[in-house]
Formats: structure tokens, sequence, C-alpha cells
């Protein structure tokens, strides 16, 4: 095992802020590695944002090409009801192409930056050094010292984990990766969650032509949102022919024919039923990727769900230790971990001796779901505000998108808006858009909310017509 000279800064997993990151230091001048176990860019690129979302644009090409007839549209005179043949093969090969530009783009970027990039897998020898396994355990071992080290590992799926899984052959088990590189729709898609990854697949594969089935074992889709909000999300994908089954859980595989399908059993509704698939997508949450770098060498503490315990800035029970993105707990977005980046930059490479220190206490969280329509989502939920600010007059205003003339004459007006607020002072506390681009429509209040801007304002507004966030004249009148 050859001895390196000490690094300035090493980091462990090139994630959404450990690749940025690698990239400043070097820029710095500083002695800069990157370790990653399996591919640069981590997964919002390789099976997390980019590619579910170029997927769930083929799917919505194959809604609308179906809704044609709706805007009297035909794409033959034969074929009235715009029926879709879907070539999963092009699907997937159009995912690939873009995760694989993105990836590029991040090995340039880092190559360009002069980071050095290790290829392998790391855990922790001592606070300060660590041990490298290249070439899957088959390559050499290294061992790194460094000042400091930046941990931004992520998660993976949960395990599976039902009674009698084994029974069925191992393609047909997916998870939100594996499920990105089959090359033909599933014919019965069971989908075990309604979170977020649950939702977005439920969809797509639908749109796609599966028959799918949600098992939800929560009261509600989405467990954080408002209820409204998870039940108008719930109908909207039911009256695409998406089945849910909430309060549900899957308890076993009973029995699997010969072609390979499968008949699940059941807990719903206090009974338990039956239900057949062919195939079945784990997603039940997501776990952090912490067992293999062996933190207790280095004293990092991790909280009972194996989360890595970080103070504002970042910094875990080994000071010189910092970690970055989903490995410390939600929320587990690509532009939190980004965020993180930032907050490190600015603390450890300030650009002047004043700056001030960044910390994450009282970050603005914005989000979407890329179900169709979006759900965009920025700030507090109903439930949040009450909780957290019981003394305030809080008031909350709702409306249906079939009430905003964009989404009427696209025809797409399904879900509703809606809006928290402090009644006294007129502060946004948070703001929903279950809408088409709903996530646009939230990035607007969002903006509202940074600079302080109260709803009066936004209400008496002049926005262009007809655009979606003309809606923001409107809905402040059904607060209450
Ligand atoms: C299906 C899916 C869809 C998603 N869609 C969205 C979305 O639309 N918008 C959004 O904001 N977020 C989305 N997310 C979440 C988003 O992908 C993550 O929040 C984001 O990638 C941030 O992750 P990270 O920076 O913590 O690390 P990651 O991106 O997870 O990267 C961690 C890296 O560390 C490497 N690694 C792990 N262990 C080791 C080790 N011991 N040694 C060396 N390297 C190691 C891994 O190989 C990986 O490359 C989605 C996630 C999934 C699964
Ligand atoms: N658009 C986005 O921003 C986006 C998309 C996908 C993922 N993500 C990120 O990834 C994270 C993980 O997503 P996820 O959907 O895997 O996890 P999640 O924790 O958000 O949802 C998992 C759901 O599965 C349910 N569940 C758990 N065990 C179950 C069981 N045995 N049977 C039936 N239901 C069960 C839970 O009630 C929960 O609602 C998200 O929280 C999010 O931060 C973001």
């Amino acid at each position: 095992m050859a001895l390196q000279r000490p690094y300035d800064a090493l980091i462990i997993g090139s994630g959404q802020a450990g690749t940025p990151l690698a990239s400043a230091f070097a820029k710095a001048g500083q002695k800069v590695v990157l370790i990653e176990s399996t591919h640069i860019a981590g997964c919002c690129v390789n099976e997390g944002c980019t590619p579910t979302k170029t997927l769930i644009t083929s799917g919505r090409v194959a809604h609308l090409t179906q809704r044609g007839p709706d805007y009297g549209i035909h794409t033959s005179k034969e074929n009235e009801t715009n029926q879709v043949l879907v070539d999963m093969k092009k699907v997937r090969q159009r995912k690939r192409d873009i995760v694989e530009s993105f990836r590029g783009g991040s090995e340039k970027r880092l190559k360009d930056a002069g980071v050095e990039v290790l290829m392998g897998k790391a855990g922790f020898v001592s606070p300060t050094t660590v041990h490298v396994v290249t070439g899957g355990g088959q390559g050499s071992e290294k061992i790194l010292t460094a000042k400091n080290i930046f941990i931004n590992v992520g998660e993976r799926p949960a395990t599976p984990s039902l009674q009698g899984i084994k029974k069925l052959s191992k393609e047909r088990v997916l998870d939100s990766t594996s499920i990105q590189e089959l090359d033909a729709v599933p014919e019965k898609l069971v989908v075990i969650g309604g979170g977020y990854v649950g939702v977005e697949f439920a969809q797509l594969f639908g749109r796609l032509g599966s028959t799918v089935t949600v098992l939800q074992r929560a009261k509600q889709l989405l467990p954080r949102e408002d209820q409204e909000v998870a039940q108008a999300l719930k109908e909207i994908l039911e009256d695409e022919g998406v089945v849910i089954k909430l309060e549900s859980e899957a308890v076993g595989v009973d029995s699997v024919s010969e072609n390979g399908s499968f008949t699940l059993s059941v807990k719903h509704a206090g009974a338990e039923q039956q239900i057949e698939g062919t195939h079945i997508l784990f997603a039940a949450g997501r776990v952090p990727n912490t067992e293999s770098l062996n933190l207790e060498a280095a004293g990092i503490e991790t909280n009972a769900r194996g989360y890595i315990v970080a103070n504002e800035f970042l910094q875990t029970t080994a000071g010189h230790v910092y970690v970055l993105g989903d490995v410390k707990g939600p929320p587990a977005f690509t532009h939190i971990s980004y965020d993180d980046f930032r907050i490190i930059k600015a603390n450890l490479l300030p650009e002047s001796p004043e700056a001030p220190k960044l910390g994450t206490t009282g970050r603005l969280v914005p989000y979407v779901v890329y179900t169709d329509p979006q759900l965009g989502h920025v700030g507090l939920h109903e439930h949040e505000a009450r909780k957290q600010f019981p003394e305030k007059n809080i008031k909350t205003a709702k409306m249906p998108m079939a009430w905003v003339a964009r989404a009427l004459e696209t025809d797409e007006s399904k879900g509703l808006m809606k809006a928290v607020v402090d009644g006294d002072s007129g502060e946004i506390l948070g703001f929903t858009c279950l809408g088409i681009e709903g996530g646009e429509v939230m990035a607007v209040v969002q903006m509202a909310i940074m600079g302080g801007v109260r709803y009066q304002k936004l209400q008496d507004a002049v926005w262009a017509h007809p655009s979606l966030a003309e809606s923001l004249n409107n809905l402040w009148g059904f607060l209450e």
C-alpha cells in the first residue's frame, strides 16, 4: 500500500455537492482528490432526476398523443383514438444519451479544474485517514490523508423485503434504478410505496401502457403534503387508470405462473386480498450509504436511521469532516445538496475576510414532484404552519386550476393551488401548486417569499394575460 502526501481536501462521493466542491477547491489552488465508487455526477444525473425526467417526457408525449382527439387532432383516419406504440428501447436510449451527455459534462469540468479523481470505495481508517479500494476489490488499495474531508455519498433504494420475493425472477423485481433499464413495458406493474419515486413511476408506466397498482402504507400519497392536495393527486392518477390502495401493504408473493406473472397477497382496509402482477417496483424509501464508511474510526456520529449528524455549518462530530447532501438526512433534493456545496464554499473559501458565514438554519426548501400536472411546493404546509406558529392568525387560500384561464385554454386544468399566509401581516408562509407547470408557478411565489413580498402585492400585481402567474391575482380572494 502506497502512502500519499496529505491532501488539502478529500471528497468522498461525486454527488451534487462533492463534484462542484472538488472543482472549487482545485481552482483555489488546493490539492484535492475526489473518490467515487460508481460513476461521476452521482444519483441525480445517473439514476435520479435527469433520467427520470427524461423518461417522464416520453410518457407525456404518449399521453398527449392519446388526448389528441380532445383537441381535434387525429394521427390517422383509421386510428381514431390515437392509440400509440411505445418503442421502449428508443425511450431508454434517449434517456441513456442525456445521462451520458450530462455525466460527460461533469467529468470534463472536473478534468478542466485539475481535480484528481480516484474511482474506488472509500472508508475511514482514522479521523484524517481514508482507505480506498479501487477496481471493485480486484484492484489496488490506497491510504490517503487529508486536512479536511467531505462526505457526499448519498442514499440508495432500501433493500426489497417481502415474503416469497425469491420466487420471482430477478428481472421482475425492480427498484428506481433497474426500472429505467427495461427494454419493454411491463404488463402489470405493482408499485410498493406512494412517495415521490412511487407516484412518478406509477404515472409514467401507466402512460406507457402498463396496468399499474400502487400499494401505499400511509393514509395518503406523499404523506408530507396537505391532505386535500394528496387527495387531488390521487384522483388525477386514478383518472388515468392507476389503481391506488392506501393504508395497504404487500404481505407476500403467493404464486408464480409459468410465464412469470404472479399473485401478491395484500393487506388492505382490514382484509387480505390478492392482486396480480408481472413486475414489482420497490419504491418504499431510500437508505443512507454509510455502512461502508467505517465512521466510528473517525468519531463521526449517525442518528437512529443511519444519517450522519451535522451542525448548521455541515460539520460532523469530527470537526474537520463535513457532510453534504442526502446522507445527512432529509430533505433529499439535488438543489439542497447543491446549496450545501454553496455553504461550504462560502465558509471555507470566503471571497473576503468580512464575508458572512453561511448555514442551513431557516433555509427555504422548494421542490417539485414531476407528476403531470407537477406538484410544486415551497415553505410550510398548512399543518406545519399551524404547529410552528400557534400564535399566528394562519389563513389558507385554495383555488382549483379549473379557474385559471391559461389552464382551461390548454385543456390541462386538473389540480389546485393552495397558499398559507399569516393573515395579520400578509406574510406568505407556504405555497403549493398541483397544476400545469406547477413548479414554475411555485417559483414565482418563492421569489415573493424570498423578497418578503406580502400576498396583497401579488393580488394587485399586473401579470401578463393569459399567463399561469395571472392566477396569483385571484387566489387570494379565497383566503379564509
Ligand atoms: C428516481 C429518483 C428521482 C429523483 N428525482 C429528483 C428530482 O427530480 N429533483 C430533485 O431535486 N431530486 C431528485 N432525486 C433526489 C436526488 O437525486 C438527490 O437528492 C441528489 O442526487 C443529491 O444527492 P447527493 O449529492 O447527496 O449524492 P448522490 O447524488 O447520491 O451521489 C453520491 C455518490 O457517492 C458515491 N458513493 C457512495 N458511497 C461511496 C463510497 N464509500 N466511496 C466513494 N463513493 C461513494 C455514489 O456512487 C454516488 O455517486 C431523485 C432521486 C431518485 C432516486
Ligand atoms: N421530484 C423529486 O424531487 C424527487 C423524485 C424522486 C425522489 N426524490 C427524493 O428521493 C426521496 C426518496 O423517495 P421515495 O419515494 O423512495 O421515498 P419516500 O420516503 O418519499 O416515500 C416512500 C413511501 O413508501 C411508503 N412505504 C414505506 N414502506 C412501505 C411498504 N412496506 N408498503 C407500502 N408502502 C410503504 C411510505 O409511506 C412512503 O410514503 C424523496 O423523499 C425525495 O427527497 C425526489
